[in-house]
């Protein structure tokens, strides 16, 4: 049976092209296992499925990044920051491969690998669409956390924790090697961000929340207005004529669902309200790139199959599967 194609959005030249990347990185934090993820999802049958019941053009090198040259021998701490150097040289990469993508007017779909990905993902999404359309796009952060904390401020030293803060200039670092290629036209705007499903802030980030006016959906407000009506409120905020990147931590689903992921936060969204959050985003017409990042399949790993199942599901949620 083939699906009615829902392959549209208004952004892109070539709506039913994907480009995708799979990036198997893990130095954002220090699980090793979620470099793994990429392989796991495809050979899932994620891509198979993208093509054959959802009609995408798949645009693919068939590599799995690892990005091994890139990586330095000698990466010393720099700001209280873990492995700087491999996350700036990995990130600088995948950034102009999600660029070349994204400025052919592709929807681009990343598979992580760990959450500092996005550091690349969104600054070649925004870049490319700031050429093209010359427009600033959203950001859709679906996670258990914010991903906002200032290097200095960070418990863990862990850059996974820290790519919002980079990709919004609440931090900067001016050195070549260590982020200081990101330049104006990567970055998005605080008043663009929108966050859904935190609950396991810091207390740096929630002043950086406060402090910034940035809109963000705990689950305390999923639990007390329902997801239908926060997913509302959050694309209100974005309003209808800006083009979207959902960047989606599979750490936002409850470990009942997403078992096999770093850091795990228990109280978190079903899978069902995670599809439907993806469905919604879909069918605004807005959407223009996605992230799936951090699922481990080397952790619980009873749970691992569940966990590659769930991230599979998103991505079509997010891609125009329909339940009818
Ligand atoms: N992408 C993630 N899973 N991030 C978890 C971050 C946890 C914590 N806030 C930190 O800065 O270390
Ligand atoms: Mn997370
Ligand atoms: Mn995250």
């Amino acid at each position: 049976m083939t699906l009615p194609p829902t392959i549209a959005s208004r952004f892109l030249s070539h709506p039913n092209q994907l480009g995708v990347v799979a990036v198997g990185f893990n130095g954002g934090q220090m699980k090793k296992g979620v470099e793994a993820a990429p392989m796991a999802l495809i050979d899932a049958g994620l891509l198979t499925q993208l093509r054959d019941d959802l009609d995408y053009e798949i645009h693919h090198d068939d590599i799995i990044h690892y990005y091994e040259k890139d990586i330095p021998a000698e990466d010393p701490d720099h700001r209280n920051m873990k492995k700087p150097r491999a996350v700036s040289a990995v990130t600088e990469r995948l950034s102009s491969q999600v660029y070349n993508y994204a400025k052919d007017g592709k929807f681009v779909l990343t598979l992580g690998g760990d959450h500092s990905i996005a550091i690349g993902t969104i600054s070649g999404t925004a870049k490319a669409i700031r050429e093209r359309l010359g427009r600033e796009m959203a950001v859709i952060w679906v996670d258990a956390h914010a991903d906002l904390n200032v290097p200095e401020m960070s418990p863990s030293g862990n850059i996974h924790g820290m790519p919002m803060a980079f990709l919004t200039r609440l931090a900067r670092e001016d050195r070549p090697d260590i982020f200081g290629w990101l330049k104006d036209e990567h970055i998005v705007s605080t008043r663009k961000l929108v966050y859904i499903g935190l609950r396991d802030v810091d207390r740096g980030e929630k002043q950086l929340l406060r402090e910034h006016g940035i809109k963000a959906f705990s689950m305390h407000d999923i639990d007390r207005h329902g997801i239908g009506r926060v997913v509302e409120m959050a694309l209100a905020h974005i309003g209808n004529d800006t083009p979207i990147h959902l960047s989606f931590d599979v750490d936002a689903l409850d470990p009942q669902w997403a078992p096999s992921t770093g850091t795990p936060v228990r109280g978190g969204l079903t899978l069902r309200e995670g599809d439907f959050i993806c469905e919604c985003v879909h069918e605004t017409g807005n959407l223009v790139a996605m992230d799936l990042v951090e699922v481990n399949p080397s952790l619980e790993s009873v749970g691992a199959a569940e966990t590659i199942r769930a991230g599979c599901s998103l991505v079509r949620s997010a891609l125009g599967d329909t339940l009818l």
